[in-house]
């Protein structure tokens, strides 16, 4: 492994889930980590998500190789600024967000004279916080390395290695166009979940208990989604905002045709899309990515909010 020691800043589902995935497959690798919030880093400390938790990020990141920043996507610039002084100067400085081309920038900005390699790790679940993490998240998921055009290759390759070792399949991508697809792939279903469950919870004639009764079959599912952290992904939205205002144009172009073909009784339409998006979800069970989480449902770390 190029790397010797790895500052995870943000000990949440994110964080927590690499120091424990550090340590189950890169055991000789040290982790630092911190938090902004006390009560996180005595929790991660408990938990053992790192070998050790500093009190001060300027602290975590001395003589780090690897820092990793795991935090909202809007807490990026703080961040960087707390572990500016004390970087050292061939550290490759990475993070986790959720999209990638302001992320990029805002960290320029602040770290002008570092290597800059932002990564997303396409794994998650709506759980968040330090009792969130486990460490097979990253196994068998894609991560996104963006690196900017002129970055060091050894240290992209270096960081390739370090998400194949937590089990990822790497993919390197342009930040501006990880946006667009991730905007369609990831942002707008979790707007649609969003939007879809305060819609009818704010029915009238839909009392809350009988959306939660009636809740056992695709509205379920969306209420899943609709758990997920309200600050990481009022982060994502407002920075993520050209591209999801793009697809989403798109979106609701799609959504008017189906209004249309349900107003006119144009059920070869229904039948042509349905039959097609069936085919597109046999597709992705036949490439071997089924819709679970790895674990998804087997352990009690993975299983869903409120049970
Ligand atoms: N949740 C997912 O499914 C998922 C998947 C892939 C990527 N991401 C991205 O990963 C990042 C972290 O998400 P998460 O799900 O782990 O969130 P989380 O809420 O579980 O953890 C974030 C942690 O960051 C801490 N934090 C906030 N500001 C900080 C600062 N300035 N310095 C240090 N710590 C700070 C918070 O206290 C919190 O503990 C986000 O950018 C998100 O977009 C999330
Ligand atoms: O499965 C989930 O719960 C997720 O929301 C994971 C998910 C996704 O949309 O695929 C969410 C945000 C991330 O940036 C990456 C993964």
């Amino acid at each position: 492994m190029p790397f010797n020691k790895v500052a995870i800043i943000g000990l949440g589902l994110l964080g927590g889930s690499i120091g424990l995935a550090v340590r189950e497959r890169l055991p000789s690798l040290e982790t630092v980590g911190f938090d902004a919030d006390s009560d996180v880093r005595s929790r991660a400390r408990e938990l053992g998500l790192c070998g050790s938790v500093a009190e001060d990020a300027a602290i975590a990141v001395q003589d780090a190789d690897l820092v990793i920043l795991c935090v909202p996507v809007g807490a990026m610039r703080t961040a960087a600024e707390a572990i500016a002084p004390a970087l050292s100067p061939g550290a490759v400085v990475s993070d986790v967000g959720s999209s990638k081309e302001r992320v990029a920038r805002v960290l320029a900005e602040t770290l002008p004279d570092h290597t800059i390699i932002p990564a997303h790790p396409v794994a998650g679940t709506e759980r968040s916080g330090p009792d969130a993490g486990f460490a097979s998240l990253f196994a068998g998921r894609w991560c996104i390395l963006t690196p900017p055009a002129h970055a060091d290759e050894a240290k992209v390759g270096a960081l390739m290695q370090f998400w194949r070792a937590l089990g990822s399949t790497v993919e390197v991508m342009d930040a501006a166009h990880h946006d667009m697809v991730l905007a369609v792939t990831s942002h707008i279903p979790h707007l649609v979940a969003y939007t879809i469950v305060g819609t009818a919870s704010d029915l009238e004639e839909v009392t809350r208990s009988e959306v939660i009764k009636y809740s056992a079959g695709g509205f379920r599912d969306f209420t899943r989604i609709a758990a997920s952290d309200p600050t990481m992904w009022r982060d994502v939205f407002l920075h993520n905002r050209d591209a999801v205002l793009e697809m989403m144009d798109r979106f609701l172009r799609d959504l008017g045709s189906m209004r249309n073909a349900i107003d006119a009784g144009d059920g070869e339409a229904m039948f042509d899309l349905f039959t097609r998006t069936r085919a597109i979800r046999r597709g992705i069970l036949e490439q071997g990515q089924d819709d679970a989480r790895p674990d998804f449902g087997r352990a009690d770390h993975t299983q869903e909010t409120s049970e």
